[in-house]
Parts: C-alpha cells; structure tokens; sequence
C-alpha cells in the first residue's frame, strides 16, 4: 500500500460498488467542463496529501473533465525565506515582497512547488504542464495599489506585490484541448518585465472566471468559512459575506480568497467552494459525490 492509498479492507463490494455508482450523474453533469482548483501551500504540507492530490486530478481528468490547477505555497515561501534569516509580513493576507522576497518567491512558486506537482502528477500517469504568468503571457499584472486602513485615500508600499491587469488563457485552452493539465503558479509580469508575486486565491478566482470554468475549489487547512462563534457556515451570500468583512469576522488569508471567491460566482462560475484541503481525497469527494462539503459561496 502506497502512503497515498486509502485503506478499504473493511468495506464490502457492494458497498464500494455503492461509492462509485454515485459518481455517475457527477461524471456526466461535469463532463468536458472546466474546473479550476486552487491548492493552497496549506494543503500540501503533508506528503501523503500531495499524492492523493496528484491522483484526484488525474481521475478527474480521465473522466473527462477539464481540471486546471492554480497553486499557492505561503508556508513554503515562509520556510525558504526562514533560511536566509527573514520573516514573512502580511498585510490584509498580502505578503509584503521586496526584492531579496520577491527572488524567493519566484524559486519557490515557479521552481520548487510547481514543479512538485507536475512531477507527482507525472509520476501517476497523467500529463501535467507547469506554467508561470509569462508562459504565453497568461497573467499580466501591475503594481498592487493597497488602500491605507489608517490614512484614507492613500497607499501603502508592500513592494512587488501584483495585481491581475489581464489574463490571456489562449496557452491554458492549448494545454486543455491536447489532454494536458496546466498547473499554474501566480507569478505575473508587467509590460517591463518585472515579476510579480501575486496572492493565488485572486489568480484562481480570475482564471476560473475567463475561462468560464464550472466549478471553482478552493482547497485550504480549515474546514470551511467560520462565524465569530467559529461554527462552520456551510453557506455564504454576498450580504452575509459585507457583514462578515465589515464586523471583522474574516480576517488574513480568508480575505483574498473570500473576495475572489464571490468575484468568481458574480461573474458566471457556476458553483464556488472553500473546502479543507487536509482532508484525504477532499476533491473527488467535492465533485463527485454528494456529500456537502466546506463553505459554499453564493453570488446573490
Ligand atoms: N472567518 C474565517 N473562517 C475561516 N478561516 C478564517 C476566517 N478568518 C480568517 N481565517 C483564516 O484564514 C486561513 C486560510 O487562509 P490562508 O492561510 O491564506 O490559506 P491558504 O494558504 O490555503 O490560501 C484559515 O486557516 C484561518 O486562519
Ligand atoms: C502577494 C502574496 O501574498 N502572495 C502569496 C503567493 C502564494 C500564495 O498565495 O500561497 P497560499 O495560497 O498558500 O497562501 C505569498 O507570497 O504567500
């Protein structure tokens, strides 16, 4: 048994039988749509989960659907940049990235996570490509202009932090049409060629939205999106989620993603899921069965 295997030795054959029989109407529903994945570096701190992972997408591939992977790596940036003596600094879920960062983030992003994935994936049979911002020139990005809590009307300077200034999916469609699954790390570039490290739930959201994806999962190391009680909300409208952000409930990393995720569902993805990514085969079981899974993201 491989360390990604589950172990079914105390199921029944009919009860196996049962599991995939009701995959079926999630096969044909999804079949030949596009699904975007964001796998957040807090759901592959583990390797076990990486290559449950790497099997979820092949399978989910193999069925015909159209997976395409958008990948953080916040604890890995923050392990390499621990090694040259820094400390990462976040303001509103944005690290702050200076050019000695900036170097890291790139080996990071763009070497050492992507690469993991397309490896795993490889490694089990399916057929991945790793692309950065300038791979065809996917993501065009600008200087981030962050708004000052402190002083309105003014920004503050968080360095080589990106905002999406367009997306160009001509390479990802490519990529699809030939059976291959783009794994796409959130490094953009500007007109001059500058990098630019761009936090990935806001590439997921904005990928997921041009290419007029199906579905959007956000796999992270939380069960789902909490209230100030800390109770799980199984769903979220966008007035619940204006509350939420005006009373403080959400907060750091959730920021981002909450925000592309509602971007995402306003702009036609059809479903939009936060689920925990720690949780072994937590993407077959999001799209393939009926289980309810993590935070749903309404857009109305
Ligand atoms: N209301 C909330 N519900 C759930 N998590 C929240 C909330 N507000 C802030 N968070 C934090 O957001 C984190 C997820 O964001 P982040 O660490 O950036 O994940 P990822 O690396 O997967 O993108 C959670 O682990 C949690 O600490
Ligand atoms: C600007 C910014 O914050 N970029 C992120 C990019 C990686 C990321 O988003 O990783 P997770 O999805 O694992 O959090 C960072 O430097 O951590």
């Amino acid at each position: 048994m491989t360390d990604s295997t589950v172990d079914l030795t105390g199921v029944s054959p009919q009860s196996k039988a049962e599991i995939l029989a009701e995959a079926l109407p999630y096969i044909r529903k999804f079949h030949g749509k596009t699904i975007v994945v964001k796998y957040g570096g807090n759901a592959m701190t583990e390797e076990h989960l990486k290559h449950g992972f790497a099997r979820d997408v092949i399978l989910l591939k193999l069925v015909g659907m159209n997976p395409v992977v958008v990948h953080g790596g916040g604890p890995q940036i923050d392990n390499a940049l621990k090694k040259i003596g820094k400390q990462g600094t976040f303001v509103q879920g944005m690290r702050i990235t200076d050019e000695e960062t900036m170097e890291v983030v790139e080996w990071v992003l763009g070497g050492e996570v992507q690469q993991d994935i397309v490896m795993l994936i490889n490694h089990y049979g399916g057929q991945a490509v790793g692309l950065t911002g300038k791979d065809g020139g996917l993501i065009r990005a600008r200087k981030m202009q962050m708004p000052d809590k402190e002083k309105p009307g003014q920004f503050l300077d968080i360095g080589f932090v990106g905002e999406i200034e367009a997306i160009n999916p001509a390479v990802v469609k490519a990529l699809q049409d030939d059976a291959f699954i783009p794994i796409i790390s959130p490094i953009g570039f500007g007109d001059d060629g500058q990098a630019y490290n761009i936090n990935a739930d806001l590439v997921a959201g904005k990928i997921a939205e041009i290419l007029k994806a199906e579905k959007l999962i956000m796999m992270t190391n939380i069960a789902g999106v909490q209230n100030k009680a800390g109770e799980l909300l199984t769903d979220l409208s966008a007035r619940e989620i204006d509350e939420m952000f005006a009373d403080g409930t959400i907060s750091g990393g959730m920021l981002p993603k909450i925000s592309s995720a509602l971007d995402a569902a306003k702009s036609g993805v059809n479903t939009v899921h936060i689920i925990d990514g720690r949780i072994e085969h937590s993407l077959l079981l999001e799209v393939l069965t009926e289980q309810a899974f993590g935070t749903m993201i309404r857009s109305h």
